[in-house]
Formats: C-alpha cells, structure tokens, sequence
C-alpha cells in the first residue's frame, strides 16, 4: 500500500529537525532491526535448523543457556559491533560490557540487551522476544562498566521485539509507544500500531502464582483482593495471565492493560529479584511509562533506580497506572505498619 510507513522512514521523520541529528541514531536502530530480522528468521525455522534446546552451558547468571540464547547473542554483536555508532555493549548473556573491536571507530551511544527473551518458552513454541535499551556515552572513550550503570530515566531509546505469529517491534524514543509489524514479502517493519496507550484501569493481572507462599504481604493483599472478584473490596472479577514471556506479558498490558507483577520474594532472600535491571526492567519500564502506564519496585520508581551492577536484578511491578498506584500504596501502609 502507497501509504504504509516504514520503520526507518519513521525514524528519520521523528530524527528530523532535532538539533544535532547526524543519522547515526537512525542507522543503529536500522542495525538493531536487521539483527532482528535475522532472529526472526532463526526462530522461525526452529527445528528445521537444529537451533533448538540446550546448548548444556551456563550464562553468567548460572542459568542453563538455551543454543539460540548463544546464537542471537552473536548476531546481536555482529551487527551491531562494526557501525561506528558504538562506543560499547552489554548483554545478559554476557559477564562484562563487549568493547568494540579496535579497527573499528566508536561512537556515542552504548546498547544494552537480552537477546532472547523467555527462552524456556522456546522449546514448546510460545513467543519470545529481543529487549533493547540505548543511553548516549562519551565518544571515542573506552566505556567503563560504570558507563553503564546509568538510571533508566537517561535511556534515548528503548524497544523489544517479539517473535509470535507476527514478528513486532515496539519503540520508544521518549516521545510515546509505536508497534511495526514485520512484513515478511519486503523485509521492512511497517507501523501499524500509531501511539499506543495503555487503559488506566484493569480487571486482568499477570504473576506466578506459584511463588504465592514466599512473596510480602502487599502483594499478597492485592492477589487475595484480585481472587475474591465481585465479593471482595474491588467488587468486580479479575482474570489472570501469565506468558512467562516478558515480552509477551509486556505487549498484552500495552494493548489491553493489566498490571504485570514478579516481586521481591522470600525464596532465595538474597536475590532481589526475578528480572534483570538493565536489560529487562529499565527499557520495558520506559515504554510502559511512555504509552501512560507505570513501573515500580513497589517501592521506588523503577526509571529512577541508581543500577549498581551490570547484572543487577530487581523487583517488578508495572501496567495500568491506577493499579500499579493501588499496589504501590500498598507497600507504603505496610511499612508504616
Ligand atoms: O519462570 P518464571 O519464574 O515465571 O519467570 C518468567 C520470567 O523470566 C523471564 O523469562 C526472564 O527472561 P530470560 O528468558 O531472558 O531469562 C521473563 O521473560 C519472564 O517474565
Ligand atoms: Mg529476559
Ligand atoms: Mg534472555
């Protein structure tokens, strides 16, 4: 159709006019993408290319590492390490920052990302998906790990793609939530999915009910009052969903509300969380926020957390604002209690 937009004209018409715009923002996004792409088309295939189950590693996280958590990894790297519009990266998948090989020049922006998120969904064949967070930096200067460590509210950019029956990319440039669908005939992500908001109210949550005995009372408050439906002080029913995706989770919530929580729980007390600040919760914190949601710890606002590890984990609370408000107000009495 004559009138669809592509995601790189988009860019370049929401790159337009900003002082200081030199393309390069615009070409890494176009490297992000085409890194997608290729995931896309990976996934796809599935056991057709023996990309699936174990690779028998483990990640720096001591999670046992799937083979396409290792092969998109490097084709996030590939395509992304050559442009000249990095000065570095980090991966989940991966113990320290990746420094940009010495023939090539740096540049002024760093990437963070999980390559493959919800990878213990991909041998049962549910959706998975790339999250991605981009933060400006010194250029030509090696990026220390403390270049990193930098507040979610500091993010020029933030986006993830899922990988379902369509292949999606949501974005953010701070300047609201576009969904592009990859059009797989012509290899571009068209927008069809303009400003997309998230309703305030909900009546659907999202958590696993199986950590129900280790979790602090404000989140057992809110699922009981969320359980006893019409008969309890909501007075009305709620319906529950959990991918295990977070992507997945994310663009459920981003297209019919709902409030997504995985908390700080008792299982392992010294663990802080289930999902990682930097490559999880930070990029879906500032999309959430962007399509009018809300992203919390529960106790803090998730944007303004000072990360103190590059693997930091966190806890995480975010969707419908209204909710996320009620849970958060929740927190608060029970510390004054
Ligand atoms: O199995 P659990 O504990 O419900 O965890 C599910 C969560 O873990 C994650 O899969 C973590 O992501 P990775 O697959 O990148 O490790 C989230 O996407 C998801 O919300
Ligand atoms: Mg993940
Ligand atoms: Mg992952």
């Amino acid at each position: 159709m004559d009138d669809q937009i592509t995601l790189t004209q988009f860019i370049i018409e929401q790159q337009r006019g900003l002082p200081g715009a030199s393309g390069t923002f615009t070409l890494l996004l176009n490297n992000i993408a085409t890194a997608c792409k290729q995931i896309s088309h990976r996934v796809n295939r599935g056991a057709l290319i023996g990309v699936l189950g174990s690779a028998g590693t483990e990640n720096v996280q001591g999670e046992v590492q799937k083979k396409l958590d290792i092969i998109t990894h490097e084709i996030m790297v590939k395509a992304l390490d050559w442009s000249g519009h990095l000065g570095g990266m980090a991966s989940e998948e991966i113990d320290a920052p990746i420094k940009i090989p010495k023939q090539y020049p740096k540049g002024k922006y760093l990437v963070l990302f999980d390559p493959l998120d919800g990878s213990s969904n991909i041998d049962i064949n549910l959706t998975v998906g790339t999250i991605f967070s981009v933060l400006r930096c010194r250029e030509g200067v090696e990026p220390e790990t403390e270049d990193f460590l930098r507040r979610g509210s500091e993010q020029v950019c933030a986006g993830f793609v899922l990988y379902g029956p369509s292949t999606m990319l949501v974005l953010t440039t701070g300047n609201g939530v576009n969904g592009f669908t990859l059009d797989p005939d012509i290899g571009e992500f068209i927008l069809t999915h303009h400003n997309m908001r998230i309703p305030e109210e909900t009546s659907e949550f999202a958590i696993n009910m199986s950590n129900q005995r280790f979790w602090e009372p404000p989140v057992k408050r809110y699922v009981e009052e969320c359980l006893a439906g019409e008969d309890g002080p909501r007075g009305k029913n709620f319906n529950m969903r959990w991918i295990a995706s977070l992507v997945a989770d994310v663009y459920r919530i981003l297209t019919r509300g709902g409030v997504y929580l995985y908390p700080y729980d008792l299982r392992d007390p010294n663990r802080a969380g289930r999902l990682r600040l930097l490559y999880e919760a930070n990029p879906m914190a500032f999309i959430i926020e962007q399509a009018g949601g809300a992203c919390s710890t529960g106790t803090e606002r998730m944007l303004d957390i000072k990360p103190q590890d590059i693997h930091q984990r966190i806890p995480l609370i975010f969707g419908s604002k209204k909710e996320v408000e009620r849970i958060v107000g929740y927190y608060q009495q029970s510390s004054n209690d």
